[in-house]
C-alpha cells in the first residue's frame, strides 16, 4: 500500500507533435501514460475481466461510477471494507465520475434544482439525492485518485439558452465541488467544461474553471449523439481553452477513429464502454476494421481474429471457436472478445504515444486509416 500522503499528483508533458501530446500523470498509486485509454469498471468490475487481465492489456487506470456504487453496495460499505481499490483488487489509479451524467441517463423521476438532483434508483426505486457536496463525499469514501466535479450534462439537441443556463449551473457546482473536496494531497479534482457546441460558452466555461483551479480538466457534454464531425469541430478549439500544463480528459469517447481524432486535437485521456460492451455483443475491433464474430462466415475459419495481435484470443483461438462459443452464449466468449478489444484499444494508445514522441503522428494516423478495410475482414 503506497503512502498516499507523501507523494503528489502531477502531470509531465513529454512531447508534442502538432496539437497531439504525450506525457505522464504521476499519482501516488502509479503513473498514467498519456494519451491514455481508461476502461470503464462501472460496478467495481470491468465486465468479463479479472483486474490482472485489465492490467495485462496495458491499462494504467480504470474508471468507477459514483451513481452505480452509491446505489449498490453503497459508498459507506465500500469504505468500511477498505475502499474501492481493495474491494475490487485494483491497486493502480482509479478515476470516478461524479454521478450526474448517469442519473440523467439511468435514473427515473429526476428532479434538478440549484442544490442538486433527487432521483429514484433504477435498481429498486429507492429515493436518493446527489449534490456537489454529496458527490465529493462519496468519491472520497470510495478512495478514488481522480475525482470528477459534480456537473450537469445537457441532452442534445438543446437551444443556446438551455446550454448557457446548464453550463453556468455546472460552473457554480464546480466551485462547490472544489470547496467540498478540501485539501487532499495526492488526490486530484478535475473540472468539467460544458457549453454544448457553442464556442463562446465553451470559452466561458474554461475561463470559469481556470479561475477556480483544478489538477486536471475534462471536456464534458460531448459523445451525446452530436456525431463525429460536430465533436471534432468542437475539439478544434475546446482543448486549446484549457491549461497546457494540466491533463485534458474527453469524457465518453469513443470508437478507435474518434480516439485518434481526439488525440490529434490535444486530448490526453479518454474513456468508453465500447470495447467491453461491444465485445459482449460479438463486435470485434481490429486494425483492419470491425467484424462481428456471430456472422456465419466465421464458423469454419481456422484463422485468429488478427494474425498480428498478441492477445490471448488471437494467440490461442480460431474465429471458428470464437464464433461457436459466442453462438453457444458461453462466458468465455465475452471474456476473450473483451480482452481482445481492450488489448487493441491499448495498442492504439501505445502506437500514438510512440508516434508523438518520435514526431511521426501524421504518418501513424495515415497508416491507421489506410489499414481499415472497407469490405469484410
Ligand atoms: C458516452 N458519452 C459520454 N459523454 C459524457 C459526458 C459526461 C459529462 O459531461 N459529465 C460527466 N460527469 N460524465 C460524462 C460522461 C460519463 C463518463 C464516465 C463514464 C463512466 C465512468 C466514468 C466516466 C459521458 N459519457
Ligand atoms: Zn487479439
Amino acid at each position: 500500500m503506497t503512502d498516499q500522503s507523501t507523494k503528489k499528483f502531477s502531470y509531465t508533458l513529454k512531447a508534442t507533435d502538432g496539437r497531439a501530446r504525450t506525457g505522464v500523470i504521476h499519482t501516488p498509486r502509479g503513473d498514467i501514460r498519456t494519451p491514455a485509454f481508461m476502461p470503464v469498471g462501472t460496478a467495481a468490475t470491468v465486465k468479463a475481466m479479472m483486474p490482472e487481465s485489465v492490467a495485462a492489456t496495458g491499462a494504467d487506470i480504470l474508471l468507477g461510477n459514483t451513481y452505480h456504487l452509491m446505489l449498490r453496495p453503497t459508498a459507506e460499505r465500500i469504505d468500511r471494507l477498505g475502499g474501492l481499490h481493495k474491494f475490487m483488487n485494483w491497486d493502480k489509479p482509479i478515476l470516478t465520475d461524479s454521478g450526474g451524467f448517469q442519473v440523467m441517463s439511468l435514473a427515473s423521476l429526476r428532479k434538478l434544482t440549484e442544490k442538486g438532483v433527487t432521483f429514484k434508483s433504477h435498481i429498486d426505486g429507492s429515493k436518493h439525492e446527489l449534490t456537489p457536496e454529496r458527490s465529493m463525499e462519496i468519491q472520497k469514501l470510495l478512495g478514488s485518485d481522480i475525482v470528477m466535479c459534480f456537473d450537469e450534462c445537457p441532452a442534445l439537441p438543446a437551444d443556446r439558452k438551455r446550454i448557457a443556463e446548464s453550463m453556468r449551473l455546472s460552473m457554480r457546482w464546480a466551485q462547490r465541488s472544489r470547496d467540498a473536496f478540501g485539501d487532499r494531497p495526492g488526490y486530484a479534482l478535475f473540472g468539467i467544461m460544458q457549453g454544448g457546441l457553442e464556442r463562446d460558452f465553451r470559452e466561458e466555461s474554461a475561463e470559469a474553471l481556470k479561475e477556480i483551479g483544478f489538477e486536471g480538466y475534462a471536456i464534458g457534454g460531448l459523445a451525446v449523439g452530436e456525431g463525429q464531425e460536430a465533436m471534432f469541430d468542437c475539439l478544434d478549439y475546446a482543448p486549446g481553452f484549457l491549461p497546457e500544463d494540466k491533463p485534458r480528459y474527453l469524457m465518453g469517447v469513443g470508437k478507435p477513429d474518434d480516439i485518434v481524432g481526439a488525440v490529434k486535437r490535444g486530448v490526453d485521456m479518454m474513456d468508453c464502454v465500447l470495447p467491453s460492451r461491444s465485445g459482449r455483443t460479438g463486435q470485434v475491433w481490429t486494425r483492419m476494421g470491425v467484424l462481428n464474430i456471430k456472422n456465419a462466415r466465421h464458423q469454419d475459419d481456422p484463422r485468429p481474429i488478427d494474425e498480428n495481435c498478441t492477445c490471448p484470443a488471437c494467440t490461442n483461438y480460431s474465429r471458428a471457436y470464437l464464433h461457436h462459443v459466442f453462438r453457444s452464449n458461453e462466458m468465455i466468449s465475452g471474456m476473450l472478445l473483451t480482452w481482445h478489444n481492450l488489448h487493441y484499444f491499448q495498442e492504439i494508445m501505445q502506437g500514438m504515444r510512440d508516434a508523438i514522441s518520435e514526431g511521426r503522428f501524421d504518418a501513424w494516423e495515415a497508416d491507421f486509416h489506410a489499414n481499415r478495410a472497407q469490405g469484410d475482414i
